[in-house]
């Protein structure tokens, strides 16, 4: 199709040429890669003899060319010529060997358009698979348009850091306003602040003027009548352009959650070790991307499955009495089960932050750091507390499920109901074998 294209585009119009070339038929030589063509330009409108220009064609030449005309010619041989086998479209005729050239030329450029486009889309239709009972995404129908997961993890990178200046000039500022924002379902009172707030803005607004069409939540409100503009300048950071490669995936695949602020209750409290700012990018509900950052000492450690991280498992975990770290104000009965499961000589770090408590389980250079084996949850949690630490996991080769093993899903609802255990370079199935009661826990 294109060849056809081609070459009609580069048959000047009768008339610009020059006498010598204004017959009824005309010669043109077309060169491409060393191969020499010869195409004819057939005039099939004038009658025979009697073309526009000048010099009369000899009779072999009309022969070869005039196939559509009515045989009225005196002087020519008495019988009409036999149609030629082979006429393109636009009255060009080529020959069997040129006609071959051309299919293999345009076979050469097609290749040439869509190969790489067919190597891109391969990735894009790889991820489009939908969400196991989500809505269905037909493969290749992208109406919000395809993202990369390398920028969405640069922006997510620096939503996590700009957000967490937000969290610390406020902590520095001493300007909290603390206030209760409503009661978990156990009854603890859950705190906002003004940290949380602008934190949530700043990372927000962010992430949804870099990715307009991509679904985002977060855990506090945001209110549109207090708009922020917050650019990105689209640069990727050299680790990070080192170690991932651009890979699309279409917009509506994408949920991205933000937790502003993860450790609220101790950034009340001061205890600043604690406290992180996260993002996750989920693809068809499954964590692929995880940000979490400490505002108080800079540290950010990110991962994305299947990519690559800034961040790694430790060398060793102990398995057989495994150290728990466990929440310190959401707790529930998940110390008593713990040592139930693990013997009483199991040691339980209680610490702030579903952050904080992935990062335990991770090498992490940071001297306020606690280390642990094994993160355990009891309670109801929201998605936005775990899914970016369910990502970091999962990228290491680590896990993160209900205290049930089942994957969490990261779409729809923002609640997880059925607990959490992480775990690295362990047996994640036995722990969870050895963990009967817990689920009864998570639903005293
Ligand atoms: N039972 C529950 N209900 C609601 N949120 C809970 C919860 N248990 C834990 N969380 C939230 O999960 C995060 C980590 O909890 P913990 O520090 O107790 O391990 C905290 O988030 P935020 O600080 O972002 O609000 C906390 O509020
Ligand atoms: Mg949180």
């Amino acid at each position: 199709m294109s060849t056809a294209v081609a070459v009609a585009l580069a048959i000047p119009p009768p008339g610009r040429h020059g006498p010598a070339k204004a017959a009824g038929q005309r010669d043109m030589l077309s060169e491409h890669g060393g191969l020499r063509l010869r195409l004819t330009r057939i005039q099939t409108a004038l009658p025979a003899g009697r073309e526009r220009g000048a010099g009369p064609a000899s009779p072999q030449q009309l022969q070869r060319s005039v196939p559509a005309v009515p045989w009225d010619c005196g002087d020519c041989p008495t019988s009409p010529p036999a149609r030629p086998a082979a006429m393109a479209p636009m009255g060009i005729r080529l020959s069997p060997l040129g006609m071959a050239v051309f299919c293999l030329l345009g076979l050469g450029v097609l290749y040439h358009l869509y190969s790489g486009f067919l190597a891109g889309r391969f990735a894009f239709f790889m991820l489009s698979e939908p969400a196991a009972g989500g809505p269905e995404t037909p493969h290749g129908s992208a109406p919000g348009g395809a993202v990369d997961l390398r920028e969405l993890l640069a922006v997510s990178v620096l939503a996590a850091v700009r957000g967490g200046e937000e969290v610390k000039r406020v902590r520095e500022g001493n300007v909290l306003n603390a206030k209760a924002k409503g009661k978990t379902r156990e009854g603890a009172e859950e705190q906002l602040t003004t940290g949380d707030l602008l934190s949530n803005r700043r990372m927000f607004y962010l992430l949804k003027g870099a990715f307009p069409a991509v679904q985002i939540n977060s855990e506090e409100r945001v209110d549109t009548a207090d708009q922020e503009t917050v650019p990105w300048d689209r640069s990727i950071p050299e680790d990070i352009k080192q170690k991932i490669q651009p890979q699309e995936v279409p917009a509506e695949s994408v949920t991205v959650w933000i937790d502003p602020l993860d450790a609220t209750q101790e950034y009340t409290e001061d205890l600043r070790q604690y406290v992180t700012t996260m993002v996750c990018v989920a693809v068809n509900g499954k964590p692929v991307i995880g940000v979490i950052h400490k505002p108080f000492s800079s540290y950010t450690a990110w991962a994305m499955v299947d990519g690559g991280s800034n961040v790694k498992a430790r060398s060793s975990y102990n398995e057989k009495t495994p150290r728990i770290i466990v929440s310190r104000s959401h707790a529930g009965k998940v110390e008593q089960v713990a040592r139930q499961t693990f013997g009483n000589k199991t040691v339980i770090i209680s610490a702030g932050g579903a952050g904080y408590k992935v990062l335990a389980l991770l090498d992490v250079p940071e001297k306020n750091q606690e280390k642990a084996d094994v993160y355990i949850h009891v309670t109801y949690i929201k998605k936005w507390d775990i899914c970016a630490g369910n990502a970091v996991l999962r990228a290491l080769g680590g896990h993160m499920t209900t205290l049930t093993g089942e994957e969490i899903s990261y779409t729809g609802s923002d609640g997880n109901e059925g607990g959490l255990i992480a775990s690295i370079n362990m047996n994640h199935k036995a722990l969870i074998e050895k963990l009967p009661d817990l689920e009864k826990a998570s639903h005293k």
